[in-house]
């Protein structure tokens, strides 16, 4: 018996500090959630000395479509635990920063199963639209005892039953109060009054798994950053929320999640801690974001993308 290694070119982006392995769509990886789970070990996965960090947050399989115009990337999030994520904000930049860099262009179409972002490069700064936020239960999703309020009008001779399910706003899950959104993918988001007072290890995982998210949830914690607090803030420049996320799929928190910055964004002003248009600045851990939720259109997600090292590693362990 012996094993077999097949290497496959390989590149390492971060958008604010959340990290991916890039892997051109074309080469051929017989086994995708093996190669996500084995090279995204944060103690023995991909390792190199232009990174600040061993392994990664997810592996992006790009299909680049350069026939079109603008140029078109067909994203597949790989996560550590080998599920495909429908959507993921930094992924999608990291994608864009990705394929300006093959087609010199400055403006690209990613495709997720989530659906279609324009996305803009300019220089390290990428920003990607990223549909509009829904908090339906059908969208999150939520599983809840649909309220039948029978509406009881007789029409033909059957009888129309008007089910409607409730949001979830500002509700108790598992000791914590959060509010249901989608922003590609579900997140619980929780605005509490300090991000780092709260041990997000030990709340997040029963709420991720809670009944009511058949698909499961992310879990986001945001709390409001005021001018007065911290010197570092300029007072004119918007509402700034810092923002802790607990990630399906990588089980455990990232430096940034973009989805979830989206996700801060649109439930604030839902629960009208912010109100008009202006730009919202949301900070992760791994740096700053810019969003916009406009009213019934897409929002937007800004911030930097950036190339750690290019490399290989093997696509699959075999025994022949
Ligand atoms: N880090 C990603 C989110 C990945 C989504 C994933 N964790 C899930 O919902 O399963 C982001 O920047 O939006």
């Amino acid at each position: 018996m012996s094993v077999q290694h097949d290497r496959v070119a390989v590149e390492k982006y971060h958008g604010t500090g959340n990290d991916f392995i890039v892997v051109d769509a074309v080469e051929s990886i017989p086994d995708r959630p093996a190669f996500a789970t084995t090279h995204c070990d944060r103690e023995t996965g991909v390792d190199h000395e232009e990174s600040p960090r061993t392994g990664a947050d997810g592996v992006l399989f790009l299909a680049l479509e350069p026939m079109y115009s603008p140029p078109r990337v067909v994203m597949t999030l790989v996560q550590p635990d080998g599920s495909v994520a429908a959507m993921c904000g930094n992924g999608a930049r990291v994608a864009a920063a990705w394929a300006a860099e093959r087609t010199g262009s400055d403006e690209l179409m990613i495709d997720t199963p989530a659906g279609t972002g324009r996305a803009g490069v300019d220089g390290d700064d990428v920003r990607i639209e990223m549909g509009v936020p829904s908090f339906a239960p059908r969208d999150v999703p939520l599983a809840r005892e649909a309220e039948r309020s029978e509406a009881s009008e007789e029409r033909a001779g059957a009888k129309r039953h008007a089910s409607r399910e409730a949001e979830l706003i500002e509700e108790d899950v598992e000791g914590l109060t959060v509010t249901a959104v989608n922003t590609g993918v579900p997140h619980a988001v929780a605005f509490v009054d300090d991000v780092d007072d709260v041990d997000l290890e030990a709340v997040a995982p029963a709420v991720r798994h809670a009944d009511v998210f058949p698909e499961g949830a992310n879990v986001t914690l945001a709390s409001r950053v005021d001018a007065d607090d911290d010197s570092d803030v300029d007072s004119d420049a918007g509402p700034r929320f810092r923002q802790r996320t607990y990630e399906r799929g990588v089980e455990g928190e990232t430096r940034s999640c973009g989805t979830g910055a989206v996700a801060v964004a649109a439930v604030a002003k839902r629960l009208d801690l912010v109100t008009g248009e202006e730009t919202i600045t949301v900070s992760p851990p791994g740096g700053d974001l810019r969003i916009t939720v406009p009213d019934g259109d897409s929002a937007t997600l800004a911030g930097p993308a950036e190339r750690e090292f290019a490399g290989e590693l093997d696509t699959v362990v075999r025994s022949t």
